[in-house]
């Protein structure tokens, strides 16, 4: 996404960049930080962890296979892909929507509504569907990642001229705490005796190639990449002014 499809959507204007990538940003952080906090089992690691403790002894009809693409480091919940995807969809969605409304009333009827929400829906049921078909999430991981997407994507809307006009200082002292905070997470964990990297672990335990794993997919990579977007965005901030 923001190797490719952000910078691409840029071509069409600078505005729906600037809102891509912001909203973009922010919730993509918010679910390193869940995922962070909270890490929660995938099918794959939830299966063969049954298999090898024995609670399942019937060998199923379908055998569950690992790939490149189910090799994940980061815990379920809540699924990163169902809820950015969510996200970039609809902010497209609504950009792309309220030009055809402009330039013509007949984009306005309950018909083209409804193929709108049509192709929304099945778009983002497409990527519950992958997602689940590799085995690494579970349906409410799934559903609760859009869910959580939509949420916190109307909150950004709601917000987003405070946001865009938040001074430099501020912005850059808000990114500055968030690192504090995920830093304080590892620490309060390891006071606690719960593995930070238990995802981790859980990754290189059940992976049968460890060439499969990616290091960009680890939760610290995650949140280390999150946090220095919204760096960037802080440092360019106030936002409006671009
Ligand atoms: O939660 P999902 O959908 O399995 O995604 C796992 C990882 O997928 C990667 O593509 C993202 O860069 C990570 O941020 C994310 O944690």
């Amino acid at each position: 996404m923001f190797n490719i499809f952000i910078p691409l959507c840029g071509i069409f204007s600078q505005e729906i960049l600037l809102h891509l990538f912001s909203a973009f940003t922010l919730i993509s952080t918010l679910n390193s930080f869940e995922k962070w906090i909270f890490p929660e089992t995938r099918p794959l690691w939830f299966l063969r962890e049954q298999f090898a403790n024995k609670v399942v002894v019937e060998k199923p009809a379908v055998a569950l296979e690992s790939h490149q693409l189910s090799c994940e480091m980061t815990g379920g919940l809540p699924c990163a892909h169902s809820m950015t995807f969510t996200v970039f969809v609809l902010i497209l969605a609504s950009f792309f929507f309220v030009r055809c409304w402009d330039r013509s009333e007949a984009w306005r009827s309950p018909f083209c509504r409804c193929i709108m929400y049509f192709l929304i829906i099945g778009m983002v049921v497409c990527m519950w569907l992958s997602r689940l078909y590799l085995a690494t999430e579970f349906l409410h991981q799934c559903i609760l990642g859009s869910y959580l997407g939509i949420r916190a994507l109307s909150t950004f809307e709601g917000n987003v001229k405070y946001l865009f006009a938040r001074p430099r200082r501020y912005a850059v002292s808000a990114v500055c705490f968030l690192g504090g905070l995920a830093l304080s997470v590892y620490y309060v964990k390891l006071e606690l005796n719960i593995d930070p990297h238990w995802s981790v672990r859980e990754a290189f335990k059940w992976c049968p190639e460890p060439t499969y794993l990616r290091h960009e997919v680890g939760p610290i990579f995650a949140l280390v990449r999150d946090l220095g977007n919204l760096m960037g965005l802080a440092l360019a901030s106030p936002l409006y002014k671009l």
